[in-house]
């Protein structure tokens, strides 16, 4: 049986990760015939590509910092035959990127097409570096740079087309000539052969779909973290390893942004008895996603969002207004604008929309071009997003539990979510990190 194992970027970035990275296949060959390994770019170079496309000056430099990475490492970590070939194929794929750096730089202009071309680079760099290191170390593994999926359009954020990817992904392993087969996530192609992007920490739901299209038992996600926490371990010191999800608590916790993974992760797994474990490279501990929720499961995890902003429209003319709540949310539509959450009391007078800080101008600017007609008045105010997870909350007495701790901070806004295995607070900017904290005090002290 196949096993899918995914290599984040957080775990690529000098020899010792590498060591650690061999000798972790090496100890799934042991365990399964097959092995797909999934890879991100190597540690920030998505980041830096990101920013390459809004500062073209600076494009052609940082497109060779990137290329000197990937050499510096290879240099290190393959010799002989296999340093030669892969020197030549990674060189190959940079000369590639530094034309387009170039051209973005005298155009000074990326579309939405060519900004996910330029990321394309990223993963498929890392195939290249990562397969050549496995052959180095005696691993029989091939690198297969084209990406598995085919995908509509939507750059940024395409979506893929399952049946036809499903044909792709059987010709790539019926052709493979190795046992470990690296190929890169996050990216897909058009039927034209376009690039495209499945979206940010897009990788780890590269290796969950490639587990259903394969189908697999089991999905690993090998990063820098011993699993999914109790809270990101940078903002709560002493966050947990949560030892199993539901699928429900799972897809809450990361579309609430833990571990940064990509919203649709999960998704693959439903209807099919495949599990996700998420690991460490580095320490023991591990998570186990799959299943419904249990009896004995309590709370598990907590979030915090601290970048974002409420904006209240109030209008007397939104009452009793057939399409009036349309109205409003399509001007974040036609402004680009993810809407994080969005609430509207009963007596309709005001509709409220919570965003990412970096997107609300455009919105404001939408809104007020419709001040006078539908909208009377805007407010803006800086908050933060609270929200804890656990088959748990659907007890009374754990939602009282959580609702009297969050009601002393007065919250502007209290939402559940899926199979209400989630609450959401939104309260103002400086309240947020003491109520998550007080919140995650419950949630370790079990
Ligand atoms: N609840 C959480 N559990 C674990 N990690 C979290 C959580 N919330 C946020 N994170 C952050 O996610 C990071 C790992 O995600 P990411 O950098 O995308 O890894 P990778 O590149 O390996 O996919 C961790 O370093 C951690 O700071
Ligand atoms: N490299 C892409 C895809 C990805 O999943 O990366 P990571 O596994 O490092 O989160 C990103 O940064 O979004």
């Amino acid at each position: 049986m196949a096993l899918i194992v995914k290599i984040g970027g957080s775990i690529q970035k000098d020899e010792k990760d590498y060591e650690l990275i061999v000798k972790k296949i090496q100890d799934f060959s042991k365990k399964s015939d097959k092995i797909i390994v999934v890879t991100s770019a190597i540690k920030n170079v998505t980041n830096e590509l990101i920013s390459a496309t809004s500062n073209t000056d600076n494009s052609p430099n940082i497109v060779t910092e990137i290329y000197e990475r990937h050499i510096k490492l290879l240099s290190k970590l393959a010799d002989g035959k296999e340093f030669e070939n892969s020197f030549k194929d990674i060189s190959r794929l940079s000369d590639e990127l530094f034309r387009v750096a170039w051209s973005i730089r005298v155009l000074d202009e990326v579309t939405p097409r060519v900004r996910d071309y330029i990321l394309s680079f990223g993963e498929r760099m890392a195939t290249l570096l990562l397969s050549a290191i496995l052959r180095s170390n005696g691993i029989e593994a091939e690198g297969i740079i084209t990406p598995p999926f085919l995908t509509d359009e939507n750059y940024g954020e395409a979506n893929v087309i399952e049946d036809l990817s499903k044909n792709e992904i059987a010709n790539i392993l019926e052709n493979a000539k190795a046992n470990v087969i690296v190929l890169p996530g996050f990216i897909g192609r058009t039927r034209e052969g376009r690039y495209t992007t499945l979206g940010r920490g897009g990788s780890d739901y590269t290796a969950t779909l490639l587990g259903k299209l394969v189908g697999v038992r089991e999905v690993r996600l090998v990063t820098e973290v011993p699993g999914i926490m109790t809270g990101d371990p940078k903002k709560f010191e002493n966050a947990k390893t949560i030892s199993r999800l539901s699928l429900e608590e799972a897809i809450e916790l990361s579309q609430l942004g833990a571990k940064r993974l990509h919203p649709r992760t999960f998704d693959p797994v439903f209807g099919s008895d495949m599990k996700v474990i998420v690991e460490s490279l580095y320490e023991d501990g591990f998570t186990i996603i799959n299943g419904e929720c249990q009896n004995n499961d309590g709370l598990k995890g907590i979030s915090l969002l601290d970048n974002a902003k409420l904006i209240t429209v109030e209008s007397t003319k939104i009452v009793g207004k057939i399409g009036s709540a349309a109205r409003i949310t399509n001007e974040a539509k036609e402004a680009g604008v993810n809407i994080i959450s969005i609430s509207q009391p009963a007596s309709e007078t005001t509709i409220q929309l919570v965003v990412d800080s970096l997107s609300a101008n455009r919105l404001l600017s939408k809104l007020e071009e419709i001040r006078g007609t539908l909208v009377k008045d805007i407010e803006v105010n800086d908050i933060n997003i609270v929200g804890i997870v656990g088959c748990g909350i659907k007890k009374k007495e754990i939602s009282t539990k959580v609702l009297s701790i969050a009601s002393s901070y007065d919250p502007l806004a209290i939402s559940r979510g899926i199979s209400n295995v989630s609450m959401t607070f939104i309260v103002n900017k400086d309240e947020g990190e003491k109520l998550a904290k007080e919140l995650h005090k419950v949630i370790v002290s079990g």
